[in-house]
């Protein structure tokens, strides 16, 4: 089983499954341990999508305790939508700058003497329209990694995206948990219209129904139906239209609500434009070391060597003395051909000839592997035992058959948490795979990343499988040794 030590997760809009049950913050999620994922909802449940913490949403229904009346229960959130538009008129009606302030304790607008009743606040006063249309520079930011995690791009990376979309000819962008992208292309390239999706209800009072929605991307819910209306008149598009979707989750999300969100806003966006199915070009911000999670949700989604980094963190950032010595982790993740992304030179990228495309300055090419490896930031070197690129500090186990870190290696504990090569799955490695018999001589892709090249099992090279190597023997004598003698190699 795929993730066998992590609870699966069940998307509560997937075609084919039965309806979930409601929280305030729209549908749950339903969480499998592996071993009941055949229908059987023993020790299944639901809860929150949004909230990683049960103090910040205690929503918890064993999938036993399900009836038709608790998926039918909804939440109405009505008083408070009201509210923020009552207090967003405040400021999106007010041409005057002077009398417009914001009390940074309460998270709310204040005009004139409102703000007596927050005597001893920290208050913003007289916003400029600067302030008003780029509120994060002013907001505190929501930091809490259970919720909102919100970092704000720096300068650099606004301006990357920027160009990317405009090289790119998109003309309208989704900012799914981006607001500080949102007001840098409403600000900076009014050619590109943008819509934001975001969590942070403070941003009521900053933008219209026509461009912004109180969302969440975790079960792509909105909170106020007529936000959700003129969300879909923004996706109804022109035949010169073309639309992005742009993401930048909290990292704690896990990658299965995401990808699903995506999905159906593509649905979503091929039925409003009445077009057969049509992939949405995406940019999902993301880790790098996250990349096996998004591509085992969205197989075409790439990763690109560009590093994002935030304002707010102090090891996301390349300034600063914590920030990390190879850079920001953070990575763009895109189904767009990597080829036509344009890395800024001047920021230590640099064009590749061999790969035709943009990569890291310290990705240094390796043409046994055919591609920049690199992908944290270090420089990779060639192992030819494992036939791949490996982080520098990395030492080859031979029994393990990988290069590893050697500090604390125990080849037991290391095994029980690698993916073999021939079935895929996590918890052993190819020696101890219960299909290797199958698998022998069969052509196959074993390397996801190398796909098209097959690689030797037996000697890790590429070009040939184990029907033709030449340390067959080796093998075989490998694979008696292990008790099996019945070799279908012939
Ligand atoms: C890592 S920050 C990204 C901000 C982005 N880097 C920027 O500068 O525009 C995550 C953003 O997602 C929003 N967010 C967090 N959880 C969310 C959810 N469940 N649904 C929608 N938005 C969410 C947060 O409010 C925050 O704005
Ligand atoms: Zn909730
Ligand atoms: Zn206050
Ligand atoms: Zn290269
Ligand atoms: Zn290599
Ligand atoms: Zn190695
Ligand atoms: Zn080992």
């Amino acid at each position: 089983m795929e993730n066998s030590n992590k609870l699966q997760i069940i998307y509560p809009d997937d075609e084919n499954n039965s309806p979930h049950p409601h929280c305030p913050h729209g549908p749950t999620l339903l969480f499998q341990t592996p071993n009941n994922v055949n229908n059987e909802t023993t020790g299944s449940y639901y809860a929150c999508a949004a909230h990683r913490d049960k103090r910040l949403c205690n929503f918890h229904l064993s999938a036993e305790d399900l009836t038709p009346q608790k998926v039918a229960k909804r939440y109405e959130l009505e008083q408070f939508t009201n509210v923020y538009k009552e207090q967003r008129q405040k400021f999106l009606a007010k041409k005057n700058t002077v009398g417009r302030h914001f009390c940074l304790g309460c998270n709310v607008p204040l005009l004139r003497d409102e703000h007596l009743a927050h005597a001893g606040h920290e208050i913003v006063w007289n916003l400029t329209d600067k302030f008003l249309n780029d509120p994060t520079r002013f907001l505190y930011p929501l930091e809490d990694d259970k919720v909102q995690a919100q970092y704000f791009f720096d300068d650099k990376a606004l301006k990357f995206f920027g160009k990317c979309f405009v090289d790119l000819g998109v003309n309208k962008v989704i900012c799914m948990g981006a607001p500080r992208l949102h007001a840098y292309l409403r600000n900076e390239h009014p050619e590109i219209r943008s819509f934001l999706l975001d969590f942070d209800h403070r941003m009521y009072f900053f933008y219209h129904d026509y461009d912004y929605a109180w969302y969440n991307m975790c079960n792509n819910h909105f909170f106020d139906q007529a936000q959700h209306l003129q969300f879909e008149k923004f996706l109804k598009c022109e035949p010169n239209d073309k639309l992005l979707i742009f993401t930048d989750p909290p990292f704690g999300c896990r990658t299965e609500p995401i990808a699903g969100t995506l999905r159906q806003l593509t649905r979503e966006y091929n039925k409003i434009n009445k077009l057969p199915h049509t992939p949405l070009p995406i940019f999902w911000i993301f880790p790098y070391f996250s990349e096996h999670y998004i591509q085992q949700e969205m197989p075409q989604m790439h990763m690109c060597d560009y590093k994002v980094n935030y304002t707010n963190h102090k090891e996301y950032t390349d300034v600063g003395d914590k920030s990390r010595k190879l850079g920001s982790p953070v990575r763009v993740f895109t189904n767009i051909p990597l080829e036509v992304l344009h890395l800024p030179v001047e920021e230590a990228y640099k064009y590749c000839v061999q790969c035709e495309r943009y990569t890291a300055l310290e990705n240094r090419h390796c043409n046994k592997c055919g591609k920049c490896p690199s992908k944290n930031g270090s420089t990779y070197r060639h192992c030819e035992l494992c036939g791949c690129c490996v982080k520098p500090n990395y030492v080859h186990c031979k029994n393990c058959r990988r290069c590893t870190q050697a500090e604390e290696h125990n080849c037991e504990m290391y095994q029980a948490n690698q993916r073999c090569w021939i079935c895929q799955e996590k918890g052993h490695t190819e020696m101890n795979c219960e299909e290797w018999l199958n698998y022998c001589g069969a052509s196959r892709l074993v390397y996801g990343q190398n796909d098209k090249v097959i690689t030797c099992l037996i000697c890790r090279k590429k070009g040939h499988n184990e029907r033709n190597c030449k340390q067959r023997s080796k093998y075989l004598e490998e694979v008696t040794f292990m008790g099996v003698t019945d070799l279908k190699l012939k």
